[in-house]
């Protein structure tokens, strides 16, 4: 088998990052190219940008001159404030920067030591993370089903190793039912307007083995009509205090449809994703990106009749002048989702329209 896609390389002083513009590795210098990288969506997916925050960072702590314990305070600070604005939706941005500013206002000797094992720190962590939230969903799916049965799923926008330090979220499912052989079919959407699904998903899925399928993103009330589907499962970018959870634009429309089937809505996320200081979804802030996202197609063209990824074209594909708006998430609420899975465990929706998302961070 090949190897498990990277998308955040690091080791001590040096970090490079997969382009997920185009597929090669970028190297990050400091805080500023992880922050333009972040905006532009080179990378993205709400666990590894605030890897890739954090360690470029990490990165060009470990390039400068000794400072005092005060000036490396007051660095750190200065450019984790800086961080946190490049992407205002996802929670594990400002969790990761509020965290390690903690640290190191609360270490005394040692500070600059401290902040880069911290961030080290976080891309095993991610992946040990994934791994349980992917085998606790797969668990959690197939525990009424007969020891037999495959099941096929449907999922959003990009969750796995590409969005995260690896394994992924929802992907992680995806991937921890295939290892125990009970996938049947994943299904993806395209994920308009970025393509993150066709893009990111299906180069993961068809890279990984795994018996896959791509949709757009308007194929899916037919899909869960017509073909037999056990879940829809989706990660996050932001899981408030009742559940209510923000993730790529589109996955509100999958839930209503999920319920109207009657097929089970999942959300998987680590615990960096939870959101306990946000009462509900309605005050989260949500990101629009330019409107060249939603009339322009970008990618690598045909030469005779193969997929030529050296030469990568941007397309217009609407009617120049007509007005666009590209908010690039929406908030599922509590009462559309059956279950939400951490690495802690599977809490389930039960008789009440919301969760207590309090539970699972015991
Ligand atoms: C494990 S990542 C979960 C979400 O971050 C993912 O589904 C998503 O919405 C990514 O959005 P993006 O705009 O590509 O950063």
């Amino acid at each position: 088998m090949c190897a498990s896609l990277q998308a955040i390389k690091y080791t001590p002083g040096h970090l490079r990052i997969l382009d997920q513009l185009i597929l090669p590795h970028e190297s990050i210098l400091n805080a500023q190219d992880g922050f333009h990288a972040i905006r532009s969506m080179t990378v993205r997916g709400a666990p590894a940008i605030a890897i890739v925050a954090a360690l470029s960072l990490a990165v060009e702590l470990s390039t400068l001159e000794p400072l005092s314990e005060e000036e490396t305070e007051r660095f750190i600070i200065k450019k984790l404030n800086y961080l946190v604005r490049a992407r205002p939706t996802a929670v594990n941005l400002s969790e990761a920067a509020r965290r390690l500013t903690n640290l190191v206002c609360q270490t005394s000797e040692g500070k600059r030591k401290a902040y880069l094992g911290a961030a080290e720190k976080m891309l095993l962590d991610d992946v040990r993370d994934n791994t349980a939230i992917g085998d606790r969903g797969a668990e959690w799916l197939l525990k009424d089903l007969p020891s037999d049965k495959k099941i096929a799923v449907l999922t959003h926008c990009n969750t796995g190793s590409l969005a995260t330090a690896g394994y992924g979220t929802a992907l992680g499912v995806i991937r921890s039912l295939h290892k125990l052989g009970r996938l049947s079919r994943a299904y993806c959407t395209e994920t308009r307007p970025y393509n993150q699904g066709s893009r990111l998903t299906a180069y993961e899925l068809v890279h990984e083995g795994i018996p896959s399928t791509l949709i757009t993103d308007s194929m899916v009330a037919s899909l869960l009509c017509q073909h037999d589907i056990t879940a829809v499962i989706v990660g996050a970018d932001r899981i408030v205090k009742n559940g209510d959870t923000a993730n790529k634009i589109g996955t509100y429309q999958l839930s209503i449809l999920a319920k109207h089937h009657g097929i089970k809505f999942i959300v998987a996320a680590p615990l960096t994703t939870v959101d306990l200081t946000t009462d509900t979804g309605k005050d989260i802030e949500i990101e629009e990106r330019k409107g060249e996202e939603v009339v322009t197609f970008r990618g690598p063209v045909l030469k005779d009749g193969k997929v030529d990824t050296n030469e990568i074209k941007t397309v217009h594909i609407a009617t120049p002048g007509i007005a666009t708006w590209n908010p690039s998430f929406d908030v599922t609420p509590a009462e559309y989702i059956d279950a939400i899975v951490t690495e802690n465990g599977v809490i389930e929706r039960k008789a009440s329209k919301c969760f207590d998302m309090t539970e699972c961070k015991i």
